[in-house]
């Protein structure tokens, strides 16, 4: 399968290409980078340390899209939009791993959807996925006790969008456990005098510094005990790796928007 990697010199872009390089069945076929980076004409390849690959970085996604079969794209939510309708326009596979995606955006790739084969997760590891499962049923269990659910995030310095896209899928799980609507439960900021907990929200709180790949705990809070159910991301290869797996799965789907749930086989279990 022809991938074209998007964000090509970013942390995941870095990770995607050295993983493809690995991977039977993908073959990196193109890699994007922004007008003006200094990324550009160097070889995809040696960008990422993995030996020359003889794809140069482009700034020409168009081109780059045209007779490949599959972007894979963890950038900004802007340039993920953008690249979900030149995906649709030339008919192939789009993963899309970027988060911090408002309404409007969700939108627009529900749009893309009708002529592309997406997939989109705010994680795209085997481990979260799994954990999601674990969540809502946890949830569902301990709603009759009437445990708090809060869920707890760390991150790198860098990364610019809170909660992360995980906590949010995460939090998404333990509202389908209870039946509810997170929009309408959930508490992700509490400053000053808050008054009590809302009984039957959805709390989260962030954290961010140094080099965190990415912790994630959900804590089920009842009286007198603790349950944590947590992930830990020891290297950005366990993104990489399931967003390429996602691209292989989807390469003989029909066009749709799909979730890393659906990649995994876990959908059912939600
Ligand atoms: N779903 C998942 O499993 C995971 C999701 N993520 C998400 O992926 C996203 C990226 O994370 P990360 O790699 O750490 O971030 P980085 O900032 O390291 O990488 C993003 C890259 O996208 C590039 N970019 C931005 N706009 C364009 C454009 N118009 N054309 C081409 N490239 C562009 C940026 O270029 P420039 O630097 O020049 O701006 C940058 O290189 C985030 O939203 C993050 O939360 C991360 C890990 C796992
Ligand atoms: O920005 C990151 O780095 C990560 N982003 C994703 C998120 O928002 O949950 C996934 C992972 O935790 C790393």
């Amino acid at each position: 399968m022809k991938l074209v990697v998007v964000g090509a010199s970013g942390r995941m872009g870095q990770a995607l290409i050295r993983i493809i390089s690995q991977t039977d069945g993908a073959v990196l076929h193109g890699a994007v980078s922004r007008p003006g980076s200094s990324a550009l004409g160097k070889d995809a390849g040696e960008l990422a340390g993995v030996g020359q690959l003889g794809v140069p970085v482009t700034d020409d996604a168009l081109a780059a899209f045209v007779h490949a079969d599959g972007v894979i794209d963890f950038t900004r939510p802007e340039t993920s939009v953008e690249f979900a309708a030149l995906a649709a326009q030339a008919r192939i596979v789009h993963i899309i791993g970027t988060t911090g995606c408002s309404a409007t955006d969700e939108a627009k790739f529900e749009a893309a959807s009708r002529h592309a084969r997406l997939v989109k997760s705010g994680n795209m590891s085997l481990g979260v996925n799994l954990l999601s499962v674990l969540v809502a049923q946890a949830a569902k269990a301990l709603e009759a006790s009437g445990w708090d659910i809060e869920v707890l995030e760390m991150h790198h310095k860098h990364k610019v969008d809170a909660p992360s896209g995980t906590a949010l899928l995460l939090g998404e799980a333990a509202a389908q456990g209870r039946g509810i609507d997170l929009n309408d439960k959930a508490a992700k900021v509490r400053d000053g005098h808050t008054g009590p907990r809302e009984q039957g929200s959805i709390g989260f709180a962030t954290m961010r510094g140094g080099s965190v790949i990415g912790e994630h705990s959900v804590l089920f809070a009842g009286e007198g005990e603790l349950v944590t159910l947590s992930h830990s991301a020891g290297d950005r290869s366990i993104f990489a790796r399931g967003a390429v797996k996602a691209a292989l799965w989807a390469r003989d789907k029909k066009p749709g928007l799909y979730s890393m749930l659906d990649v995994l086989g876990l959908s059912s279990q939600l």
